[in-house]
């Protein structure tokens, strides 16, 4: 069969299939009772589609603002965020976002807090399809077993697990993640990170993560994307990371490049634009 794209996904001038996302001298000016505060300047950059993409920088320098913006909740005050060439304006079932904090309803148990989240999408579908789609992405992230038990009655890693199959379930063409593993323990992350990669390369969605921890940057992104510290924040150094999939941590920790990359990350974060409280 010819690939022909669809029409409404072509620049106009050039014919060209539009960038899969892309950042285009984003400004981001929040009103505050002593003025107004500018956290973000003049961002500029792309994505393709199915990158993994890692953003890192000092705490306050705009990284969930930035997120924010992808997701729909909030507007950039100049500029704009396309997706498929067309401005983001409002949230949308494209794109999922799972936060640290896991957000689901303490009285729903896994199964309902995901269902939910698919009748919201899917109205249409009926219970046993629904139930289906709950149950493979439960799997997904290996909870089928706790799919019954309340938020209260699961470890941090199994409630990220189930945000994470909360998100997957809606198929988002992109996947939002704001420090997701940061409330975990060492292990765990570990865990956790493996099992994202692995969903990835079965997916093929497109990931934004917000992480503080170059190593797991390192190990899971395609690129990294370091932000100068706020106020007006803006792109400090796009990194490509290049090792090869399936990474393996420690065949990685040998690699020369890998040093190279985070000493480079670590003199960025810590000499470069070092923030005054760090
Ligand atoms: N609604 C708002 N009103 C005023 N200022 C805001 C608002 N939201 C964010 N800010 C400010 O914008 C800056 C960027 O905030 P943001 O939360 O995006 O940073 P961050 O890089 O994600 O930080 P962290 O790593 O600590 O989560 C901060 O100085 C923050 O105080």
């Amino acid at each position: 069969m010819i690939y022909s794209p669809n029409p409404a996904l072509l620049d106009q001038q050039t014919h060209a299939p539009a960038t899969f996302l892309s950042f285009e001298g984003v400004y981001k000016v929040f009103p505050t009772p002593k003025g107004a505060y500018p956290a973000l300047e003049n961002v500029n950059f792309t994505v393709q589609a199915g990158e993994f993409i890692c953003l890192i920088g000092h705490s306050g320098c705009g990284k969930s603002t930035l997120l924010n913006m992808v997701a729909g909740f909030s507007q950039p005050t100049h500029g704009q965020i396309l997706l498929h060439g067309t401005p983001i304006t409002q949230p949308g079932p494209d794109r999922m976002v799972v936060f640290q904090n896991y957000s689901l309803l303490p009285w729903k148990t896994a199964f309902e807090n995901i269902d939910l989240a698919v009748r919201a999408v899917h109205p249409q579908l009926s219970q046993t399809d629904r139930a289906e789609i709950v149950w493979t992405n439960l799997a997904l992230v290996g909870l089928t077993e706790a799919a019954h038990r309340r938020p209260g009655q699961l470890s941090g890693g199994m409630k990220q697990r189930v945000a994470i199959a909360r998100a997957l379930a809606i198929r988002p063409e992109v996947l939002i993640l704001d420090e997701p593993f940061g409330a975990l323990d060492a292990i765990t992350r570990e865990e956790l990170q493996d099992e994202l990669l692995e969903i990835w390369r079965e997916q093929r969605c497109t990931v934004l993560m917000v992480t503080h921890d170059i190593d797991e940057a390192l190990f899971l992104a395609d690129r990294v994307i370091m932000m100068t510290n706020g106020p007006m924040a803006t792109l400090g150094e796009d990194l490509s990371i290049p090792f090869p999939r399936p990474r393996n941590r420690d065949q990685l920790l040998d690699d020369p490049h890998y040093a190279e990359l985070r000493n480079f990350a670590l003199d960025f974060l810590f000499h470069r634009h070092a923030h005054q409280e760090s």
